[in-house]
């Protein structure tokens, strides 16, 4: 997908919402537990009821690799079941040397049918640069997360900047805003202002709100920038919105109401 595209969509939908599908077995309602794709067809659900109000899907690949093979291929399958308006998007934060980036690469670009991936730059350029190869698919390079654990490395001072800062102005340079996003939480959205002084340009993906109590309103008020420039991400907080057969309404009046606030913003 192109960058343009997804801006479109966005103008199209008044929504930069993205339904994180963090889906796991034991989670999902008791009728849908013993059907043997029973994370695909909950998905295959969620999709049908959201994909009017969301411009993105977020898989989370963590909760489809510890279900072994199974869940690899509900990944795929739920990749492949996404509309290919929406942007698809493998958070998987991957990063290692340069030829084993490329087949990290290779795995979630070509093999399985993602627009983009979340990436890790601690271990520097040519752990990155593979992915940034690809032509019409995004890097979305890990900057400021939303967990406390960023206070242990990203918000370490190192000289006149965070540690994070000095992240987002290195990887900045080595893609442009049509290869290269970053991860910024919605927990840490004062900061937004100052990091969109460093990233003008670039969109930016940002997990936290719902589950982790993070803000619409200030994350839009401070991220926002002239193309839009945000996915705001919201997982649980949609997906179980309800637990019994109507689950998939429930998620749809949770996204309806993101979305709802998100046109008083764009
Ligand atoms: O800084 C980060 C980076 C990634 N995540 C991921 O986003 C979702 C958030 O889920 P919620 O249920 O909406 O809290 C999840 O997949 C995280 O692994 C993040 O939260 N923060």
């Amino acid at each position: 997908m192109t960058l343009q595209f997804l801006i479109e969509q966005i103008k199209q939908k008044k929504s930069y919402l993205c339904v994180g599908l963090d889906t796991s077995i034991e989670k999902i309602p008791k009728h849908l537990q013993s059907n043997p794709a029973a994370v695909f067809e909950f998905n295959k659900q969620i999709i049908d009821a959201t994909k009017d109000l969301c411009v993105a899907y977020k898989i989370n690949t963590a909760f489809y690799e510890s279900n072994g093979i199974k869940g690899w291929e509900a990944m795929e399958k739920t990749v492949n079941y996404i509309p290919s308006t929406h942007f698809r998007i493998a958070d998987a934060k991957r990063g290692d040397i340069g030829n084993t980036s490329s087949q990290y690469a290779k795995a979630f670009f070509d093999v399985l049918n993602f627009d983009a991936i979340t990436v890790a730059p601690y271990m520097g350029f040519d752990s990155v640069q593979p992915f940034l190869e690809y032509e019409n698919k995004f890097t979305i390079v890990l900057g400021l997360t939303s967990n406390k654990g960023s206070e242990d490395f990203q918000q370490l001072k190192t000289g006149d900047n965070f540690l994070y800062e000095t992240v987002l102005k290195k990887v900045s340079g080595w893609g442009t805003k049509e290869n290269l996003m970053f991860v910024v939480g919605a927990t840490k959205a004062t900061e937004l202002e100052s990091i969109r002084k460093i990233i003008p340009g670039n969109f930016l993906l940002i997990p936290g709100v719902g589950a982790q109590g993070g803000s619409l309103e200030d994350v839009s008020k401070y991220g926002m920038n002239k193309d839009c420039g945000l996915l705001v991400n919201a997982s649980r907080a949609i997906i179980y919105a309800g637990t019994g057969e109507n689950f998939a309404e429930e998620a749809r009046i949770i996204a309806q109401q993101y979305q709802t606030e998100m046109m008083n913003y764009l």
